[in-house]
């Protein structure tokens, strides 16, 4: 029997290495529900190549254009966040790819490990703002929930066989990002542009932007606690710019466990389908003589204050990462329209993590209302910085 996919986010750039995975192994898996926001001519060209049961656009206006142009085809079309909510609900889905980007990925995540489907987990903001509950949720209806987040897949992979061994420590890799040789002082003069340059990952606009700021690994750090069940202080990040080593765990004896490879996603997408069995895969893998030196070096908080606002967040708990998660979304956004420069990324976060109402022990609704309350005050925010 083929796995049935539903696929949120498949426009974007996990989705679509994500199809490319499922297009290698058609006689394993196929797709039961795509879902975009905006992009909806790729969305298109998906649907007429995969011909899955639904189709969904969350921007609603995009919804005429979509039925229209799928009309020639067995499909069902959807539009609307509800309607994505609703779609992972359907019996003959077994494994839900968290793809999309953001907050939004809470809803639809909650509704599908309810739902008891297989959570390939891409979506790190959904750990992030609420891990507490996602946890407790994936515990009390047994849904597996598989990282697709290479650090958090690497460390997934080396846990294999290791059942009865807790974790001493977690050591997640970090590219650094474009700016790791940048000195401190050179911070106020980078732009948009410059901060879009990964070194080593093409992906989503977002997501490069929370690695110029090492958002991405403060979110990591967090994302690792909730997968792994491990305490702040056993999570150490190690900037390693190579990005071959994805990440390693330390075990009481002593032994380190790594997972190396070259930087590519569809490793993690496919592993994460086919767990706990390896595909495959016959392209482009690791020349390890390629490379005479894997270096790690320690971060510098000074200079990447936003993976220490995370780690005070965790620390914190209750909803703080969310409002933390918020408040990066309002900045990253304002910073992609080039409304804020780089460093007011961090001051926006800063404020707004000082004004919004602490909850010691949110539930679902706390959350939404945090996450409301504090993209209301980083917007006001941002028209007196
Ligand atoms: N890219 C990567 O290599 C990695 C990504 N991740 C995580 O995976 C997730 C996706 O990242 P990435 O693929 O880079 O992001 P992209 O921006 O490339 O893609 C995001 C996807 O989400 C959809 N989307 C955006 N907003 C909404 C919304 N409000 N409701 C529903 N769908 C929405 C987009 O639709 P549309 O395009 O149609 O507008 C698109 O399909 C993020 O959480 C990221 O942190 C984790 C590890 C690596
Ligand atoms: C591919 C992936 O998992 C990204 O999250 C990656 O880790 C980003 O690189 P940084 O290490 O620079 O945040
Ligand atoms: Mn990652």
């Amino acid at each position: 029997m083929k796995k049935q996919l539903a696929i949120l986010g498949s426009t974007g750039s996990i989705g679509t290495q994500a199809l490319d995975v499922v297009s290698d192994h058609p006689d394993l898996f196929e797709i039961y529900a795509l879902t975009a926001n905006n992009h909806v001519e790729r969305l298109i060209e998906q649907a007429r190549k995969f011909v899955p049961e639904a189709v969904v656009i969350a921007n609603e206006d995009h919804y005429h254009s979509l039925k229209e142009a799928l009309a020639d085809l067995p499909i069902k079309i959807y539009a609307g966040t509800d309607a994505i909510a609703q779609i992972v609900e359907s019996a003959p889905i077994d494994i839900v790819l968290t793809a999309m980007v953001g907050y939004a990925g809470l809803r639809p995540t909650i509704r599908a490990i309810k739902s008891k489907k297989t959570i390939a987990l891409a979506n790190k903001e959904t750990l992030v703002v609420a891990g507490e509950l996602i946890k407790q949720l994936a515990l009390e209806n047994k849904t597996p929930v598989i990282p697709v987040d290479s650090e958090h897949s690497a460390i997934f992979q080396c846990l294999a066989g290791e059942t009865h061994n807790p974790i001493e420590k977690i050591i997640l890799t970090a590219s650094g990002g474009p700016f790791r040789t940048f000195p401190k002082e050179a911070l106020c003069n980078v732009t948009l542009h410059d901060a879009l340059k990964h070194p080593k990952w093409k992906m989503g606009a977002k997501i490069t932007i929370d690695s110029a700021t090492m958002m991405n690994k403060g979110f990591e750090v967090i994302e690792a606690k909730w997968l792994f069940d491990v305490k702040p202080e056993q999570i150490e990040v190690a900037v390693h710019p190579q990005s071959i080593v994805h990440s390693m765990i330390e075990f009481q004896d002593g032994a380190i466990k790594a997972q190396l490879g070259i930087p590519d996603m569809k490793l993690p997408i496919r592993y994460a389908f086919s767990y706990p069995n390896r595909l495959k895969y016959n392209g482009k893998k690791l020349c390890i003589e390629e490379y005479a030196q894997l270096t790690f070096e320690r971060p510098d908080i000074g200079k990447f204050p936003l993976l220490g606002f995370a780690y005070e967040a965790m620390k914190v708990g209750g909803n703080m990462p969310c409002i933390l998660n918020a408040a990066n979304e309002v900045a990253v956004n304002a910073f992609l329209k080039e409304k804020i420069s780089y460093l007011q990324i961090a001051d926006l976060i800063a404020d707004t993590m000082q004004r919004v109402s602490y909850i010691k022990s949110p539930s679902y609704e706390d959350y939404v209302h945090t996450d409301t309350e504090a993209r209301k005050i980083a917007i006001e925010q941002l028209t007196v910085i």
